[in-house]
């Protein structure tokens, strides 16, 4: 099995909304792919295509060769995490996931293992209903893991959680991939993605943005500079100036020194002898790439109409 999935030219019309727009890409095993885009860009629209829960208008979806409906045992093949809340508010954790293990030729030992994975072990007898969000996450989690299937695809799995549930979930996917698995991981978030993933496929109004390993997106997207502050700025531009340095001043009267390091500046202020009271590397974040490669593509509703 190659454990890929592949999307092809998908797209996707509700009336008059273009969901989803001639987006291809590939998710590859062993290792996270992040998938990006702001509300609406068509992120969850996308998973259901993948899922066979939504008929695409054009174009299509390969799990490992062949459609989702195609796979025999899919929960063995595919997890996935939607709506974290679906689940019968007066069963319990372990009726939950008992039930579906029967329904689709599960072994119980399995229940008890993803009990244990997601740490449910000791609320597993408690109503579902009584969960807080993170708990429901964690449950969502575990059915999506109960057929141990090679690839995962989770929908904004972080969403609402603390910042102890958004670690054990970055942990826990990367531990996945790290098994050969094939994980896609939808979030409206860059700066939480790009500490989970590896890499990324970022969506906006359904078209496709980027395509990308996290770390060359980072070296793209990420503007750093010097910052200096001085009591000479005069004679400070004039110097990086006359050393090839480009300069710009910021609006607090700071100079920022692009395409050059620290060791640079460094060296132009000693030759010339200058006082600074502030030399500083700087990065822009990488929320702000996002939301630069993005703006465009903002779906216009989300955009405040
Ligand atoms: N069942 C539907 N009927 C009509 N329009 C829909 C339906 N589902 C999604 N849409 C529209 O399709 C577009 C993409 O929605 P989708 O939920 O896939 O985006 P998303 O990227 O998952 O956003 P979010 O982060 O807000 O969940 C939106 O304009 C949405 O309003």
């Amino acid at each position: 099995m190659n454990r890929v999935i592949e999307v092809e030219n998908l797209s996707k019309r509700y009336g008059d909304t273009v969901a989803v727009d001639g987006l291809s890409f590939t998710v590859r095993p062993g290792r996270v792919t992040g998938f990006l885009g702001p509300n609406g860009a068509g992120k969850s629209t996308t998973m259901r295509m993948i899922l066979g829960l939504d008929h695409p208008s054009g174009g299509q979806v390969r799990i490992e060769g062949g459609s989702y409906r195609q796979l025999r045992e899919p929960l063995r093949r595919v997890g996935a995490l939607l709506e974290a809340g679906a689940v019968h508010p007066r069963r319990s954790a372990y009726a939950h996931l008992l039930w579906l293990a029967q329904s689709n030729r599960i072994p119980k030992a399995r229940v008890r293992a993803v009990l244990a994975l997601t740490g449910l072990d000791g609320v597993a007898r408690k109503r579902a209903g009584g969960f807080s969000l993170g708990m429901t996450q964690r449950l969502g989690i575990a059915a999506a893991l109960l057929g141990d299937p090679p690839v995962l695809l989770l929908d904004e799995p972080v969403n609402g959680l603390d910042p102890e549930g958004i670690l054990w979930i970055r942990n826990l996917m990367n531990a996945l991939a790290g098994e050969g698995r094939t994980v896609l991981v939808s979030s409206h978030l860059m700066g939480e993605t790009a500490l989970t993933a590896q890499h990324l496929v970022v969506i906006g109004r359904g078209r496709l943005l980027a395509d990308t390993t996290v770390r060359e997106f980072i070296q793209a997207n990420s503007r750093s500079y010097v910052r200096i502050r001085t009591p000479e700025p005069e004679l400070m531009r004039d110097a990086l100036a006359a050393a090839g340095l480009s300069v710009k001043q910021a609006a607090d009267g700071a100079l920022e020194v692009d395409e050059a390091g620290p060791e640079a500046v460094g060296e132009v202020v000693a030759a010339n002898g200058l006082t600074v009271h502030e030399v500083s590397v700087q990065s822009a974040s990488l929320e702000e790439a996002f939301m630069r490669l993005t703006r465009d593509a903002v779906d216009y509703r989300a955009a405040g109409r």
